[in-house]
């Protein structure tokens, strides 16, 4: 109901997200875009030249003919994302302009991938298209957008075949009752052949060219079977001895010679597709064919070629190029699947509508349970035996009752967290208290007799110099050891903060020292919360943390069915935002998952220092709320709208916690105060203006340091709060002092004898 409702200021996209070619197309318009899948970008900084807009056709104008400052790069390579940013930055510039007037809401979007590519670059894909825009993102395998976009009879009991030849790979896929019976994705399509002509041209004329000049040769002229004409084309490059430019005279024959290789390994991928499929379908596609789709299958002769050599006639689509962009497109309001139901028996039309009303929930889901369902009623179709059967449902029944119990874990453990938080109301804030790590007097031993000496007597070469009292402690000095332990209230378990971020935790507390386990070590676990690094609001799940001895963290018991995604922020679990702040174990370093395994295989890289961005004092987040607030304040010099800005910049502040909203809110107050107060005590002249912008400054900077230690105190106990409401001092005070300066120069108070006079 709600997406029918959205439908009407949106609009479902179906994108062919290419390594060559992106092609959009709009559920209802068919294709609004056709652009290569090329980025310009600066090499210094990695900025997208011409203000954003050297995408597409634009950069690959640009293509072999930019300086060294400039690149010209694909995002995607061999069907894959290979630059995460540029990509996302490429498809939020082809949404943009592939979107009319009037969709005031993000589009849903069917994208489709390679087969062969992994969850993780599935994720990648995920990812990229949600940051640039998406509403909704389903993933749908290029030979089923292919095959559909061909317009084969996908849904009928017959088989039909595909062959999609792009520019880096080819995926072959045989399709009966709406699915796909045999496939193959090898990494070998346009691009490859373009290399073979590079290195054919170099081995046999001693010419170097470029892959853009391979490119155009290779469709000029190239041919995958002998023609009755054939061509003949000039080539120029660079000769590999002399260094010199020349040309060369090519014929058709050399290029179909060089593209023997890649041409060998997609008869290959066909054959073994083939291979894997049964023997009825196979006889189906003897009468039916394949249709070649894809930019490479317009390679001359290609059809005959294949025919000959895999025995199945062949013959390209009449919209190869587009293939797979109307397939998705066409696939948009589900209207295969109405197809398919109607062509089904009852039972596995059931079987559909479970998949369907799972295609219906947004993200991952769709793929993974499509697959799932789609396999399972594949398997009854074809009687695969009862008790592999009961065996996937089984193991399908545990994966859903330990996601459950760890659910139940990590709540019970929430719960434990917030009882023990409630009961010891002092003990609250201690829980959130940043130990100090000691800094212990480093004693040497000197030379052989000293050292025996020293062993003897239990004697350090450290005295009353170092402040060091009969009292005092000789510790270990390995970082692991701190010089508190009970009696400042300390407690196993309790976590180890520099700053926000966790070091390790408390493991074994003495009378006046305690023992610390970092979060690198072997036997560290917590629970841990997953956050989107760039939405801090959304969720990607929770789970175990453990240490792996090696520098680095694993989390285990996360569900795949969470969008997991390098880069994601680890959080301890141990407090909510409610609570306190985020305590930062660290960032998401890789992502995968073993074949069947109902979790993801999670690696952390724990936080280092320099990771500022997610400190939240005296790290400015530009707010652009508070900034116009800001900027609005400085502007107006009147008490009415100062007032009103310091009421935007305290509704900033609550809305993003920003430092900057403070500031506002504060700068106002300050700014109010100072024009309020020249007007009564006719401050002008200009020596008594230092003293009252010494005076603003001070109250200023006070004011903040005094919120600042109250933040403070509520989220992070009292032992920071002096380093941080110094931290926050010295920014505002260096923020306000010039902001107060030029007011107070450039805004004269008017006197009050030229204020207008009241109307009787
Ligand atoms: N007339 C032609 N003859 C031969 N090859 C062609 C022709 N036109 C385009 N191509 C090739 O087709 C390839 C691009 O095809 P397409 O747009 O289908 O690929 P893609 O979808 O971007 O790639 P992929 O599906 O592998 O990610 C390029 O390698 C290009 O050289």
């Amino acid at each position: 109901m709600l997406n029918r409702l959205l439908g009407r200021w949106t609009a479902d996209l179906a994108i062919d997200l290419g390594t060559a070619n992106t092609l959009i197309g709009v559920a209802g318009e068919g294709l609004v875009l056709n652009e290569p899948s090329v980025v310009a970008v600066e090499r210094e900084g990695g900025r997208i030249l011409s203000g954003g807009c050297a995408v597409g056709h634009l950069a690959k104008q640009m293509l072999g003919r930019t300086p060294e400052s400039i690149s010209v790069v694909r995002p995607l390579s061999d069907g894959v994302i290979t630059d995460f940013q540029l990509c996302e930055a490429m498809l939020r510039y082809f949404l943009q302009k592939s979107q009319r007037q009037g969709w005031a809401i993000k589009p849903r979007v069917v994208i489709s991938v390679p087969g062969a590519i992994t969850p993780v670059e599935k994720r990648a894909v995920f990812n990229s298209a949600h940051r640039a825009g998406a509403r909704e993102v389903f993933l749908l395998s290029e030979s089923k957008a292919a095959a559909i976009g061909v317009g084969l009879p996908v849904a009928e009991p017959v088989a039909s075949m595909v062959c999609d030849i792009g520019g880096g790979t080819t995926e072959v896929a045989v399709m009966s009752l709406g699915d796909t019976v045999a496939a193959s994705s090898v990494r070998v399509a346009g691009d490859k052949m373009d290399q073979a002509v590079v290195d054919y041209l170099r081995r046999n004329y001693s010419l170097r060219i470029g892959l853009p000049a391979a490119e155009r040769l290779r469709i000029d002229i190239g041919s995958a079977y002998p023609m009755a004409d054939e061509l003949v084309d000039e080539v120029s490059g660079v000769d590999v001895v002399s260094g010199l430019p020349r040309k060369a005279t090519v014929t058709s024959e050399e290029i179909r010679e060089a593209l023997g290789d890649p041409l060998e390994d997609i008869v290959e991928a066909i054959r073994s597709t083939l291979d894997r499929c049964p023997p009825d379908l196979a006889a189906d596609l003897v009468d039916n064919g394949m249709v070649l789709a894809g930019g490479g299958s317009l390679t001359r002769g290609l059809d005959d070629f294949l025919s000959q050599r895999t025995g199945i006639p062949a013959r390209v689509a009449t919209d190869a190029l587009s293939a797979v962009a109307k397939g998705p497109g066409r696939m948009v309001g589900v209207l295969v699947l109405a197809v398919v139901l109607a062509c089904l028996p009852s039972e596995i039309v059931s079987q559909l509508r479970g998949a369907w009303q799972t295609a219906l929930r947004p993200s991952l889901q769709l793929t993974v349970a499509l697959q799932e369902n789609t396999t399972d009623f594949r398997n009854r179709w074809r009687g695969t035996d009862a008790l592999g059967e009961q065996l996937d449902n089984a193991q399908q029944q545990q994966a859903a009752l330990e996601a459950e119990n760890l659910r139940l874990v990590n709540q019970m453990h929430d719960l434990q967290q917030r009882l023990a938080l409630a009961e010891d109301g002092a003990s609250e804030h201690a829980a959130l208290q940043p130990l100090v790590v000691p800094r212990l007097v480093e004693a040497r031993v000197i030379g052989q007799q000293g050292r025996a000496l020293l062993k003897q007597l239990s004697i350090v070469d450290a005295g009353r110099a170092q402040q060091i009292l009969p009292e005092s402690f000789v510790l270990d000095g390995s970082v692991d050891v701190l010089d508190l332990g009970e009696d400042a209230r300390l407690q196993n378990g309790q976590l180890v903060l520099d700053g926000y971020r966790v070091w390790g935790k408390v493991v074994e507390v003495g009378p006046r020292v305690s023992r610390t386990m970092p979060v690198d070590a072997e036997d560290y676990r917590d629970i841990v919360r997953i956050v989107d690094r760039e939405d801090p609001d959304r969720e990607h799940g929770r789970g175990m943390l453990e240490g792996a001895g090696d520098g680095t963290c694993r989390i285990r018991l996360v569900d795949i069915t969470q969008p997991v995604a390098v880069g994601d922020r680890v959080y301890s679990a141990a407090l909510d935002d409610t609570l306190g702040p985020k305590l930062l174990y660290g960032e998401v370093e890789s992502v995968q998952r073993e074949p069947g395994a109902p979790h993801w295989d999670i690696r952390v890289r724990p936080t280092q220092a320099g990771f500022d961005s997610l400190l939240r004092v005296g790290n400015v987040v530009p707010d652009w709320f508070a900034l116009v607030a800001l900027l609005t304040v400085l502007t107006i010099r009147k008490p009415r709208p100062l007032a009103i800005g310091m009421l935007v910049g305290l509704a900033a502040d609550f809305s993003a916690a920003g430092p900057l909203g403070i500031s506002t809110a504060l700068l106002s107050i300050t700014t109010l105060s100072v024009t309020q107060l020249r007007r009564k005590l006719h401050i002008e002249h200009p020596a008594l203006q230092v003293p009252l912008i010494a005076a603003a400054t001070t109250v200023y900077t006070l004011g903040v340091m005094l919120l600042a230690s109250f933040q403070s105190v509520l989220a992070n106990g009292v032992v920071s709060i002096f380093l941080e409401a110094t931290g926050v001092g010295i920014y505002t005070a260096a923020f306000a002092l010039p902001v107060l300066m030029i007011i107070a120069w450039s805004r004269e108070p008017r006197p009050l004898h030229s204020l207008p006079l009241a109307r009787p």
